[in-house]
């Protein structure tokens, strides 16, 4: 292995050449969940010839990925994602070793993706969340047909983050054939960046079979041209003097810039792929729960009942652009980004510092794999973890500290949190305000709810929901139509 065996930690016993592999099967959270309850919340694996240090439990992710936060700040590199899918564009910010060019990218993300940055985003979250409502009542039929809501959330997450990168929206509806490229492809470009999906990563020999390389190659072939689209896009903007105002634009104007051409591409491929499967399975996620079962349909009146106490003149649509005031929806959206943690193993990270733990001397240069799943279902931390419960975040001991680990913690958590939460809050507020949300006609299409068993391919980094459908029944079309029309007028200039 890369590194011996780490003295006085736990080891699972495995088999020669794969290690642990085989029992990780295509359930790494599940299993190591489970190993968790025999030998403890840290221990040992053996991935082909990598070992990887896991952490299971809520405490022990805080003990080695808060208080740990300097040691941990590296990310391992990976056979498939870094040497094949990422040989043209470079690396994410999120897949990129600790070096003084990634510390810059992370400032500058960091910088722009900030609370006040954010807030100056609101617009664009207005225009998309008004543009996706809007699509999915027309396509609703007036509560006769029965939706799917995926394709109208992951717009709503790409609109969102080309406009802030590039200044550039997709205009057409949720069957665009660009807006389908880029999910399709970003899905698949995630799939080789999962820890669990890639055995040659881990068993070297395995690289003799050509088809993984050569499906990542062919991701990256039709990664780099809408990449290299929108980009040269954007530089004839500027040239031209049409440009809107947006991160890559700021970057390229600024004479004072430090940034070489592959940094600003990691920069772009970051902001377009970071926000894009997340927001939108937690999105989706959420109104699968609200319109797919009983307890749903009580969270819903819930929500709409502390909405209205707080916005009792009908203007939550318009204000929850300006503000945060419904404690019952910022709890919901933390109880949704804990219970479908959606990175259930969080991306990887590698130790640049040796580490203690208990009797062991983890050495630097350590892989660590967090399970985020695990940690957030920590029955010693939270009550009823299998529940989903929004009020555990507002009069419990859960509601203080970190909340959950849906963006992952420490140095290299999440820089686009506060983007995320406020993409979440405002759809939230205005799906519910705008529609009760009903189980299918056809019980086939009923959604399935369990975090794990919700997600279409088990191995991929980011949950993909398994497609369904609900029915959106709108409350009240005069008032919709009139948040609409003043939403469409506000925001007619982007
Ligand atoms: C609900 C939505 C989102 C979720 C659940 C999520 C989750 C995560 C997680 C788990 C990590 C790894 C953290 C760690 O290693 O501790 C991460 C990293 C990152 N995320 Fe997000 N994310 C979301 C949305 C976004 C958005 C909208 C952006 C920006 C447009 C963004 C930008 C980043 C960046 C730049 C990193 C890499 C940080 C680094 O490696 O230093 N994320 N995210």
């Amino acid at each position: 292995t890369d590194v011996p065996k780490i003295k006085g930690l736990p080891e699972i016993p495995g088999v020669p050449i794969f290690g642990n592999l085989i029992q990780l099967g295509d359930r790494h959270a599940k299993v190591t969940g489970e190993w968790a309850k025999k030998y403890g919340p840290v221990f040992q694996v053996r991935m082909g010839n990598k070992r990887i240090v896991f952490a299971n439990s809520f405490e022990s992710v805080r003990q080695l990925w808060l208080k740990e936060q300097s040691a941990l700040i590296s990310r391992p590199t990976f056979h498939t994602f870094h040497s094949v899918v990422s040989s043209s564009q470079g690396f994410t910010i999120g897949t990129s070793p600790w070096d003084e060019s990634c510390k810059q990218r992370r400032k500058a993300a960091a910088t722009a993706l900030n609370r006040p940055a954010v807030q100056s985003y609101m617009p664009i979250i207005d225009l998309e969340s008004t543009t996706s409502i809007c699509e999915l009542w027309s396509d609703s039929e007036g509560g006769k047909t029965d939706i799917n809501p995926i394709p109208y959330f992951q717009r709503f997450a790409l609109n969102t983050s080309l406009t802030l990168n590039y200044g550039i929206r997709i205009d057409g509806n949720v069957q665009d054939s660009l807006l389908q490229e880029i999910v399709a492809v970003e899905r698949g470009v995630s799939n080789f960046r999962s820890t669990s999906n890639n055995w040659q990563d881990y068993v070297p020999l395995l690289r003799i079979f050509p088809k993984m390389s050569n499906e990542a190659e062919d991701f990256r072939v039709r990664r780099d041209k809408y990449l290299t689209y929108l980009l040269n896009l954007l530089k004839k903007q500027i040239a031209d003097g049409t440009d809107k105002p947006c991160i890559t634009g700021n970057i390229l104007k600024d004479p004072e810039a430090k940034f070489n051409d592959a940094e600003i591409k990691s920069l772009c491929l970051t902001m377009v792929s970071a926000g894009l499967d997340t927001v939108p399975g937690n999105l989706v996620m959420a109104l699968a729960y609200l319109g797919g079962c009983d307890d749903g349909q009580r969270i819903q009146n819930k929500a709409y009942e502390e909405i209205m106490k707080v916005y009792p003149h009908n203007d939550a649509w318009s204000k929850c652009l300006v503000e945060e005031k419904v404690p019952y929806i910022t709890a919901f959206v933390k109880e949704v980004l804990r219970y479908w943690t959606v990175i259930p193993i969080c991306l990887p990270r590698k130790s640049i510092r040796d580490i203690k733990w208990g009797p062991a001397v983890i050495p630097a240069g350590t892989t660590f794999f967090m399970n985020a799943w695990a940690a957030d279902y920590d029955a010693e931390y939270f009550h009823e973890p299998e529940k989903f419960i929004p009020e555990r975040y507002l009069d419990s001991p859960e509601s203080t500290g970190t909340p959950h680990y849906g963006y992952g913690a420490g140095s290299r958590m999440c820089a686009g949190s506060h983007l995320a939460n406020r993409e979440l809050y405002t759809a939230f507020i205005r799906s519910i305000t705008a529609f009760t949300i009903h189980p299918p006609q056809d019980s086939t299409d009923l959604p399935i709810l369990d975090a794990l068993e919700c997600n279409l391919i088990p191995t991929a980094l980011t949950t993909e929901p398994k497609p369904f459908k609900i029915r959106f029944k709108v409350r009240d079309p005069v008032l919709l139509q009139q948040w609409i029309a003043e939403s469409q007028e506000r925001t007619k200039g982007l």
